[in-house]
C-alpha cells in the first residue's frame, strides 16, 4: 500500500523531520526545489521564459528556489512574489535573500502570455481559507494561458485534505508533490487540477508511531493472491450469494461469473425459482432455488454452514422475500458478508440488526445508495468524502466502499483506502455487481474483509483500465471487466 497523507498530517511530518531529525528546514526546502527544476526538464516543459508566482508562505519560498536553479540553469526566469511581506515565513524571507545575491530577476507585474511556462507556487498545504482579491484575479487570468502550468507540491487553490477547490484553482499541466501524495491530489476536483502527478522523495521522515491510516492500494497487494498447487476447490473458498430476481437476472450471473473468475473454488447462488432455466448457461454455478413455499431460514442455516463467505444484493429487487433474506442472513451470519445493490436499500431501518451482526460486513454502496442508507447527501460526502466514510464505517460498524471516480474504503477502525485506477468507462450497467463478485471471490481465497474490499476495487478498477485499452471507455461492457481481471491475475 502507498502511503497518503492530508496537508495537516503534511505538516506534522515537516515538523517532525525538522524538530526531531535535526534536518534544517531549507535543505528540505532545497531538494523540493531541486525535484522541481528537474521534472520541468525531464518532462520537456518549454523554459524559453518562465514566470514563478510565489505566495508569502514555504510554497512560494519553494518558487524562490526554483526560479534561482532555473536561473542559474541558463533559463529566462521572472519570479513576480503575490504575498505581503508582513506575512512572509523566515525561509521566505531567506530565499529572497539568497534570491537577490544570485540576481534572479524579481517582477511587480507581469503579462502571462510572455511567458512560455509558469510556476505555481501561491499555496501548498498551507491553504486554509476561499481565495480571494489579488490571488484570485491572478489564477483566473492563468485560464487562457496557452503554455504549460507547473504546480510546486499541489495546485493553489486545491485543499490538501479533501481535494476541495476553495474558491477558484490553478489547473496544473504537472504537479511535482514532496514526500507523500497528499489526499487532495487524489480526490475529485483536486485530481483534475494535477495534471501529471509525480511524488518526489525530499528527505521528509514519518515516524512508526505515525497515525495516517490513509492509503492507496498497489500492485503489491494483488501479489497476497497465491494459488496453492495441491489445493483442491474447497480450499480455494466457497461462496454462497443470494443474488437475482424474476426481472433480473444479469447481476446474479455477472456476479458469479466475477467471482469464479477471481479464483474462487465453489459457488452456490439462491435465486427465485423462475431463474432455473436461465442458469443453464451458467453450469459452474449451483443453484438454491426459493419460492413462496421455501423455508427461508432452514434454506440460509443450511448454506452459512458451507459458505466461507456469503454476498447478498445484485439483482435481489425488492420484495418481502428478498427482505427476509437479508434479515436471516444480519442475524444468522458469523462470515464474512457483502452487501450490494438492492441489499442495501433494503437495509434502510435495519442499521442495529446490522451493527448486532457478527460476522464482518462489507457494504458497497455507489453514492446514490449512500445517500439513501445514511441520509448524506451527495453534495455532502463530495465536500469531505474521507472523513464521512470513515464516520459511517464507524457508526454502522461495517468496511464501507463508497464507490466514485475515486472509489473510498474505509474500515470502522479508521483506515482508508483512496483507490487511483479506473476510468469512466467502468460507469456502465453490471460494474457494481462484478465488483461484489470480485471481493467476493478474494474473501473466499482467504484475504482478510479490510484487504479483500481494497484489493477487489484495485483488481476491478485495474480490469476497467485493461478493459478501456482493449473496447474503448464507451463501449466496454461489464462482461470485459470479468475477463480483464483475470488476464490481470493471469499476468501475476
Ligand atoms: N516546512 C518545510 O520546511 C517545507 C515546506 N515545504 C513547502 O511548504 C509548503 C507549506 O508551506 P506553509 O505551511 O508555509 O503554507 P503555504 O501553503 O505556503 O501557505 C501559507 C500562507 O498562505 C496564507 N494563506 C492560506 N490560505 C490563504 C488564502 N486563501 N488567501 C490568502 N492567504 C492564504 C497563510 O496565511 P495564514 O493562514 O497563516 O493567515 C500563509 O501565509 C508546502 O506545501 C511545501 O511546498 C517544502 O519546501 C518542504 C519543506
Ligand atoms: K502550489
Amino acid at each position: 500500500m502507498e502511503q497518503i497523507v492530508t496537508g495537516e498530517q503534511m505538516k506534522a511530518l515537516d515538523v517532525y523531520t525538522i524538530e526531531q531529525m535535526q534536518m534544517p528546514s531549507l535543505v528540505l526546502m532545497e531538494r523540493a526545489g531541486l525535484q522541481v527544476f528537474w521534472s520541468m526538464q525531464k518532462e520537456g516543459l518549454p523554459l524559453s521564459k518562465v514566470l514563478v508566482l510565489c505566495g508569502s508562505g514555504n510554497n512560494g519560498a519553494d518558487g524562490v528556489v526554483i526560479a534561482r536553479l532555473l536561473t542559474l540553469g541558463g533559463y529566462q526566469t521572472d519570479v513576480c512574489i503575490l504575498g505581503k511581506p508582513e506575512h512572509f515565513t523566515k525561509e521566505m524571507e531567506k530565499q529572497i535573500e539568497i534570491g537577490r545575491n544570485y540576481g534572479i530577476s524579481f517582477v511587480k507585474t507581469f503579462c502571462v502570455h510572455e511567458y512560455t511556462t509558469i510556476v505555481d507556487a501561491l499555496f501548498g498545504v498551507g491553504l486554509s481559507r476561499e481565495i480571494k482579491g489579488t490571488y484570485r484575479e491572478t489564477i483566473e487570468s492563468l485560464e487562457h494561458f496557452q503554455g504549460k502550468i507547473v504546480a510546486v507540491d499541489i495546485p493553489s487553490g486545491i485543499h490538501a485534505g479533501t481535494g476541495a477547490v476553495l474558491g477558484c484553482a490553478v489547473r496544473a499541466d504537472l504537479t511535482v508533490t514532496f514526500g507523500y501524495k497528499k489526499a487532495g491530489l487524489c480526490l475529485y476536483p483536486g485530481a483534475a487540477y494535477a495534471g501529471k502527478l509525480i511524488s518526489a522523495d525530499v528527505g521528509i521522515l514519518m515516524p512508526p508511531s505515525f497515525g495516517s491510516g490513509l492509503f492507496a492500494c498497489t500492485r503489491e497487494e494483488l501479489k497476497t493472491l497465491v494459488r496453492k498447487p495441491d489445493g483442491n476447490k474447497g480450499s480455494f473458498g466457497k461462496v454462497f450469494l443470494v443474488a437475482g430476481s424474476r426481472e433480473i437476472f444479469g447481476a446474479a450471473y455477472l456476479s458469479g461469473q466475477a467471482v469464479l473468475r477471481s479464483g474462487a473454488g465453489m459457488l452456490k447462488i439462491a435465486t427465485p425459482k423462475e431463474n432455473r432455466e436461465m442458469f443453464a448457461c451458467f453450469p459452474e454455478a449451483m443453484l438454491a432455488v426459493y419460492d413462496e413455499e421455501t423455508a427461508l431460514e432452514e434454506l440460509v442455516r443450511e448454506n452459512l454452514d458451507w459458505a466461507d463467505v456469503i454476498g447478498i444484493g445484485p439483482g435481489i429487487g425488492i420484495s418481502h422475500l428478498s427482505e427476509r433474506l437479508l434479515e436471516l442472513l444480519l442475524k444468522l451470519v458469523k462470515k464474512p458478508l457483502v452487501i450490494d445493490a438492492d441489499g442495501l436499500r433494503l437495509l434502510k431501518g435495519k442499521e442495529a440488526l446490522l451493527r448486532a451482526c457478527k460476522g464482518p460486513v462489507i457494504l458497497t454502496p455507489h453514492l446514490g445508495e449512500f445517500a439513501a442508507l445514511t441520509g448524506i447527501s451527495i453534495a455532502r460526502w463530495k465536500e469531505n468524502p474521507i472523513e464521512i466514510t470513515e464516520k459511517t464505517a464507524e457508526e454502522l460498524g461495517v468496511i464501507l466502499v463508497c464507490k466514485d471516480a475515486r472509489t473510498l474504503i474505509s474500515s470502522k477502525e479508521g483506515k482508508t483506502c483512496i483507490n487511483l485506477c479506473g476510468n469512466d468507462g467502468m460507469a456502465t450497467a453490471g460494474s457494481g455487481d462484478v465488483l461484489t463478485g470480485l471481493i467476493l471471490g478474494l474473501l473466499a481465497q482467504g484475504l482478510l474483509p479490510f484487504q479483500a474490499a481494497c484489493t477487489g476495487v484495485y483488481l476491478h478498477a485495474r480490469a476497467g483500465d485493461l478493459a478501456a485499452s482493449k473496447k474503448g471507455r464507451a463501449a466496454m461492457l461489464a462482461g470485459d471487466l470479468i475477463d480483464a481481471a483475470g488476464e490481470i491475475l493471469k499476468e501475476l
